[in-house]
């Protein structure tokens, strides 16, 4: 838990959900801490405090093991933001996000944002392999190399099963099922991630474009718990004219 953290209060919701072992936690470490540790299987959920400029945003680690599915949807209650993850070598780790994980963001805002975030994407992709942030990864690995080095799948011996095309196929299928335009909604190529939490391969770029994108959440909260206390007579009674104050109705 990040220092101050019981003291303040988060302005805004933002949950991670997704299947056990797609690296949910190692993305929280990795974007908090800026390191990719050894994690064990979240147990429950986890929520971590990020100061965003004026704003405090909480980021909800939950499990994604079978026995707390029930629990997704407590979480996902108010989150103006949910990360969908998966694993791009595992084709079951997306099937699961429509199959058993989309049900649970029911209770999320209205106007929720969904991003879709492919992680491990070290294990097939030599820019994810060789991100400028990894810490693994000596900078005369490349300079020193006659030869370009082999792709990270012939290393690791793990192929990609998600490509970025079913990525944003699912996002199109996730707005319908969310009853929403595609026109209207923010873009599939700006809500589709692919990340590595191990070599920090855009792991900042998803978590800040997120956390830009619901600024109007955060000032519409604020705004209605500035309001909260006036109820509006005129227009108990139908009418249109002045605002009255009062407390009780
Ligand atoms: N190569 C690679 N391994 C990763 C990456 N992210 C996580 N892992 C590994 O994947 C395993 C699972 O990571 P976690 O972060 O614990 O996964 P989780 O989604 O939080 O899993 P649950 O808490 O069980 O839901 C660990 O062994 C991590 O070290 C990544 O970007 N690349
Ligand atoms: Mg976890």
């Amino acid at each position: 838990m990040p220092e101050g953290s019981k003291m303040k209060r988060p302005d805004v919701k933002v949950v991670l959900l997704g299947d056990m072992n797609v690296g949910k936690t190692s993305l929280l470490h990795r974007y908090m801490e800026r390191k990719f540790k050894d994690t064990v299987s979240t147990v429950g959920g986890a929520f971590f405090l990020k100061q965003w400029g004026p704003y405090n945003i909480s980021i909800w680690d939950t499990a994604g093991r079978e026995q707390f599915h029930g629990l997704g949807s407590m979480y996902c209650r108010g989150a103006a933001a949910i990360i969908l993850t998966y694993d791009v070598t595992n084709w079951q780790s997306l099937a699961e996000l429509e199959e058993r994980f989309l049900s649970l963001t029911d209770t999320a805002n209205h106007d929720c944002i969904y991003a879709l975030v492919g992680n491990k994407a070290d294990l097939t992709d030599l820019k994810a392999h060789l991100s400028p942030d990894s810490e693994s990864t000596e900078p005369h690995e490349l300079s020193a190399c006659p030869t370009p080095p082999a792709s990270p799948a012939s290393l690791s011996g793990v192929k990609k099963q998600v490509s970025p095309e079913d990525a944003v196929a699912l996002y199109g299928r996730i707005l319908r099922n969310k009853g929403l335009e595609e026109a209207d909604s923010l873009p599939a190529e700006k809500m589709c991630f692919e990340t590595s939490a191990k070599t920090g391969y855009n792991v900042d770029a998803l978590f800040e474009a997120l956390f830009d994108l619901v600024l109007p959440s955060i000032l519409r909260k604020q705004n209605e718990n500035q309001e909260s206390p006036t109820v509006d007579l005129e227009e108990c009674r139908g009418g249109h004219s002045k605002r009255a104050r009062s407390t009780c109705c």
